[in-house]
């Protein structure tokens, strides 16, 4: 069962920079002794303030892998889901127009991306990213390609919107969860310090939008999104309407619904995070089974530190930023694509 927590309290933060959010939550850093002296009394009656939320996202992500989030103040995502009927019913003519392109980016048709042991999994979906620096080489070349767009009144601008509305978020949360975790807040900074950003260019978004089409089950080896973790730093994924329909595995190996009100965000910890974080966060294995109610419409955005960015791994040993263990964010990535999937579907693919 994952936690739901209020992330009001990150979005006052949010106002005023990232910095705000290190600067409210330091007090934390220290571990027990910083009990409350991140507080800064923005919340009140009963909302948490940025101190206590940062030590509850942490907890949530370290314990159970993610969160359910409400009060994300994210409004691009209810206006991106409420185009993806549309989206999904062009055309075939249409949607084969944009299919997607070696960097991932376009139109994914139902049946593609099957994981080893499962049958190819019944969503189909639509991708976009962040723009990325033209001069990327070897792996982190794959991050790059041009976005396909639909023939769809307003939705490039709302796509666009909302990719540069999840960046900024996801760098706040980043920052909470560095602090919670008793981590510096620009630990897991994707454009800054934490990631060499300077000079290899701005975080990778991609945003997605999916459709699972209702689908005869075929005994448990058919999913909407078969059993996963994603492979990058985090994981952001809202429904339309909150039919319900994401399972996440908790630590005893069981799964669970995970129950969303509606306009929440799911929170999951990708492989990349749980690694940067020196183990100190855990990877949300997660899965979709084929809707059983009519068509289910998800908004999925996968978030990553820049990709020529060398990472090191926050280790809790003495032994923090060993050379030996570090490893840039798309060679991280595209050794587990590699793995997980199929040649041709390898790429930006987050999972
Ligand atoms: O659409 C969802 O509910 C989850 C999708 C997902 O897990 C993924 O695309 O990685
Ligand atoms: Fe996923």
């Amino acid at each position: 069962m994952l936690a739901q927590l209020d992330l009001a309290p990150l979005r006052d933060a949010g106002a005023g920079g990232s910095g705000d959010v290190a600067g409210g939550a330091d007090g934390g850093d220290d571990g027990a002794g910083g009990a409350g002296g991140g507080d800064d009394g923005a919340g009140g009656g009963g909302t948490a303030t940025r101190g206590t939320l940062a030590r509850d996202v942490a907890a949530a992500c370290r314990d159970d892998g993610g969160f359910v989030a409400v009060g994300h103040g994210l409004g691009a995502v209810g206006e991106l889901l409420d185009l993806a009927p549309a989206l999904f019913a062009l055309d075939p003519a249409q949607l084969d127009a944009i299919r997607v392109n070696a960097a991932g980016r376009g139109y994914t048709p139902p049946g593609s991306g099957a994981k080893p042991g499962f049958a190819p999994d019944v969503k189909e979906a639509f991708q976009a990213n962040t723009p990325q620096p033209p001069d990327l080489r070897g792996t982190a070349a794959r991050f790059d390609g041009v976005n396909q767009w639909p023939a769809l009144d307003g939705f490039r601008p709302a796509f666009e919107r909302g990719l540069a509305e999840l960046e900024r978020f996801a760098r706040d949360l980043l920052a909470l969860v560095a602090v919670g975790s008793g981590l510096g807040a620009g630990a897991f900074d994707t454009g800054g310090a934490g990631a060499r950003a300077g000079s290899v260019g701005r975080p990778a978004v991609t945003l997605r939008l999916h459709h699972y089409p209702p689908a005869d089950d075929d005994g448990g080896r058919r999913f909407g999104a078969a059993p996963h973790t994603d492979y990058g730093a985090l994981g952001l994924v809202a429904e339309r309407p909150a039919v319900g329909g994401l399972e996440a595995q908790d630590a005893h190996g069981r799964w669970r619904r995970v129950d969303t009100p509606p306009g929440a965000l799911v929170v999951i910890v990708g492989d990349l995070l749980a690694w940067w974080s020196g183990g100190r966060l855990r990877a949300l294995p997660h899965r979709v089974p084929i809707p059983a109610g009519g068509s289910r419409y998800t908004l999925a955005a996968f978030v990553n530190p820049p990709p020529a960015a060398l990472l090191r791994p926050h280790r809790t040993d003495d032994r923090d930023g060993a050379d030996s263990d570090a490893v840039t964010t798309a060679d991280f990535v595209a050794r587990l694509a590699d793995r997980r999937t199929t040649a041709d579907d390898v790429s930006a693919q987050p999972s």
